[in-house]
């Protein structure tokens, strides 16, 4: 595991603890998407995990990397896109390239014009004279470019129109090699569901459903229904029926995760890793 988070307790100082014994741990090469209600703590784990917060106890480690120490050879192998990215307003986009590109042995310059065009930002204009989706656009660009092994996004698509969304999509699913491991937080998991390969849920102090979406496919069914199924471990009202999670047998179809489903089901307890894992292994038994 390229990411492993072990009995990771953490409080803001004068606050309840955010995190009680979190385990979490991310192979190499992922593209997960981390989702929670608001307030679960996803910006605060991904500032955990770039050393920018200190867990109170427990350890974090990225490869041979120990976030809380911040040594040069872990600066050049993150890149952590915050939500709110403090920014030199008079610099041009061209001008932030050279400063920042410097730090990141390797940002790949060629790639970074390519991202922008896709994206329709000119280098020339003051990072100021952007709009915050403008601006979101050309930070995001530059953290694909860095081509870091670890890439964490915080909400990245907060501020994108409807048609930014889509080539966010398509620019992050284009410029993400097979060794770089990637977290993008979010609570619109519609902008993330083509996107990520492994989704982590996480509620109440915990990472409370960690899974692979092509294990959940092979384990869960997702479908809809006129009627409310018996057997179903998370139904909600859709329409004029209902929407529904269940077991999926060997020989049934497989089914697209409806991750919004999976979410609701696992802040309901309806499912977590235990549930779905030990329900196929008692039915192979
Ligand atoms: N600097 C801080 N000092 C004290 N409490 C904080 C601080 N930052 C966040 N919190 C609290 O920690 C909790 C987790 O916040 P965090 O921003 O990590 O959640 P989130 O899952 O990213 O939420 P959202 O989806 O709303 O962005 C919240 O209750 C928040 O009020």
């Amino acid at each position: 595991m390229v990411i492993s988070v072990k009995d990771l307790n953490f409080s803001y100082r004068k606050r309840p603890m955010l995190f009680e014994g979190l385990q979490w741990s991310v192979p190499e090469g992922s593209v997960v998407g981390l989702l929670g209600k608001n307030g679960a703590g996803k910006s605060t784990l991904l500032h955990l995990l770039s050393g920018l917060l200190f867990p109170k106890s427990g350890a974090i480690a990225l490869g041979q990397h120990l976030p809380k120490d911040r040594k040069p050879a872990f600066l050049e192998d993150i890149f952590f896109l915050a939500d709110d990215v403090a920014y030199p307003g008079n610099m041009s986009i061209g001008e932030y390239e050279r400063v920042m590109g410097a730090f990141y042995p390797g940002f790949d310059a060629s790639q970074f014009d390519q991202i922008l065009a896709d994206f329709g930002l000119e280098k020339k204009v003051k990072l100021k004279e952007l709009s915050l989706g403008e601006r979101k656009k050309v930070f995001l660009s530059f953290a694909l470019s860095t081509n870091c092994r670890f890439l964490l996004f915080d909400e990245p698509t907060n501020g994108l129109d409807i048609p930014s969304k889509s080539v966010f999509r398509k620019v992050v699913a284009g410029n993400i090699k097979d060794e770089q491991t990637v977290i993008i937080s979010t609570h619109l998991v519609a902008d993330v569901e083509k996107l990520i390969d492994r989704v982590a849920i996480i509620d109440a102090g915990k990472v409370q459903l960690d899974a692979d979406l092509l294990e959940l496919s092979d384990r869960l069914l997702f479908n809809t229904s006129p009627n409310l199924p018996e057997d179903s471990l998370h139904a909600e009202k859709y329409g004029t029926g209902y929407q529904f999670i269940r077991s999926r047998s060997g020989s049934e179809a497989q089914t697209p995760v409806n991750l919004e489903l999976l979410f609701n089901a696992v802040l309901n307890k309806s499912l977590s890793n235990e549930s779905i894992f030990q329900t196929q292994n008692s039915e192979v038994l």
